[in-house]
């Protein structure tokens, strides 16, 4: 199997979102969990998205895990390989996407790295270096109190360049505007001014179209779907992708059993969507505080939904708004409640799957990985879109047998998510 693009996604969420990206702009795709096992068949695709868990681990942790997972897809033939970040680009003064952008590019022999998280199908757009989520300005969008990494600086050269040992450039959306040549002469005098990784603006598709050409013709890039987009896009209209276009269908074929809902996303979106499904499914609130005491609240978790799943979905949810969120982390420490309320939330998803669930939905990123490693599942083929960035995901040789997941990412998806994902999983 040889591919033409590779990606390193840095959530699992996130690895779905763009292998949905990718999958609409016609590559044949598949998301691999970590470096797949050799024995593992996987389908013919013109693109790998091997998602890893390393937003949030220490930056040698993630460089080392990048690394790996580069020389991987790089044995397999990716000319390009693209370090699938967050559209709000999630991420401390400490990294990570400055050092792994770095170590990816020395990797692949040096130049400048296309950066930019824009994504304008779900709102997220730079100008002049600056995040704009859903109109607002980063530093005051509801990320600002991101429960692990709460961002509050919406000039993305100054995060990037807190993170980052070299240079930060900046190529504005009037250069993108005047196409492809002008983005790689501006390129090229950053290059000689000793610039490493450049934020580029984008607003529209048109500008991640631009950005993408460019982009395929160097070997790492780092950005969100929106560069995926671009990507894809200038793959296809490269003439080297031959499979005649993507599906999805097969992906989608019923698997049966019981569904449920896991969320830890603390995020805006989520909490209101959990609202909404209090309306039509039986919603159990687990207490923060007991999950932290120890196994009680997860005990009571499971038999609450043993006596509710036959009749349908139940949803379980961690998720708390952003003032009881700072009361635990106060108590317990940001990154201990963090991984201790994941635990939880993955044991909890895997007491269902041995249960009988077989349609599973997770909210939020942290959330997801720590499930989708418990459960060990190896890969996701993937399937039709629920929402933007989020899409029905079929495990690839799954020891449980064929599931169908989702993966949402805490800020996507309507807010009627959850009815709309478990009505495309059957
Ligand atoms: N009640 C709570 N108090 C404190 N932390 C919580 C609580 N509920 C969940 N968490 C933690 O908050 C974090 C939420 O991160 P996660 O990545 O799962 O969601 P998200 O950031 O909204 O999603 P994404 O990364 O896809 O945008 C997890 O570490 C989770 O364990
Ligand atoms: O890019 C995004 O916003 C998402 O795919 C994501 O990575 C959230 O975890």
């Amino acid at each position: 199997m040889a591919i033409f693009l590779g990606s390193i996604a840095d959530d699992y969420t996130g690895a779905s979102d763009l292998a949905n990206t990718l999958t609409k702009n016609g590559l044949r795709t598949v998301q691999t969990v970590g470096i797949p096992h050799p024995s593992l068949a996987l389908p013919d695709v013109d693109a790998v998205v091997v998602s890893l868990k390393i937003r949030s681990v220490p930056a040698s942790d993630a460089v080392a895990a990048a690394a790996s997972a580069e020389r991987w897809l790089r044995q397999r033939g990716a000319g390009h390989v693209l370090y699938k970040i967050c559209s709000t680009f999630d991420s401390t003064d400490a990294g990570n996407i400055g050092p792994v952008t770095e170590a990816l590019s020395e990797a692949a022999g040096g130049g400048v790295v296309l950066v930019t998280p824009a994504f304008p199908e779900t709102g997220r757009s730079v100008y002049l270096g600056h995040l704009f989520v859903g109109g607002q300005p980063l530093n005051e969008s509801p990320l600002k109190d991101h429960p692990l990494n709460p961002m509050h600086d919406a000039n993305l050269v100054r995060v990037l360049t807190r993170q980052s040992r070299n240079a930060v450039g900046l190529i504005d959306l009037t250069t993108i505007a005047a196409g492809p040549g002008a983005v790689k002469a501006r390129l090229d005098s950053f290059r000689t001014a000793g610039v490493t990784a450049v934020i580029a603006d984008a607003i529209f598709e048109r500008d991640l179209e631009t950005l993408g050409e460019v982009a395929l013709e160097t070997p790492v890039s780092t950005g969100a779907s929106g560069l995926g987009l671009g990507l894809a896009r200038a793959l296809v209209r490269s003439g080297r992708i031959s499979s005649g276009g993507a599906t999805t269908a097969d992906a989608i074929r019923p698997v049966g059993g019981l569904s449920a809902i896991v969320a830890g996303s603390c995020s805006k979106a989520t909490l209101h969507q959990l609202d909404v499904a209090e309306r039509s499914m039986p919603v159990l609130r687990l207490d923060p505080e007991r999950l932290l005491a120890g196994p009680d609240e997860i005990a009571t978790a499971i038999s609450w939904a043993g006596e509710r799943i036959s009749a349908g979905p139940v949803v379980i949810a961690a998720s708390a708004a952003p003032e009881t969120v700072s009361r635990l982390q106060s108590l317990y420490g940001r990154e201990a409640s963090g991984h201790a309320i994941e635990t939880a939330t993955s044991i909890i998803a895997a007491e269902l799957v041995e249960r009988g669930v077989r349609r599973l939905v997770i909210a939020g990123g942290e959330t997801s990985g720590a499930a989708v490693d418990r459960l060990a599942i190896p890969a996701f083929l993937i399937g039709p879109e629920i929402a933007p960035g989020v899409p029905v995901l079929r495990t690839v040789g799954n020891a449980q047998g064929d599931m169908l997941l989702a993966l949402k990412s805490g800020n996507f998806g309507g807010e009627d998510f959850f009815t709309a994902a478990l009505a495309m999983m059957h």
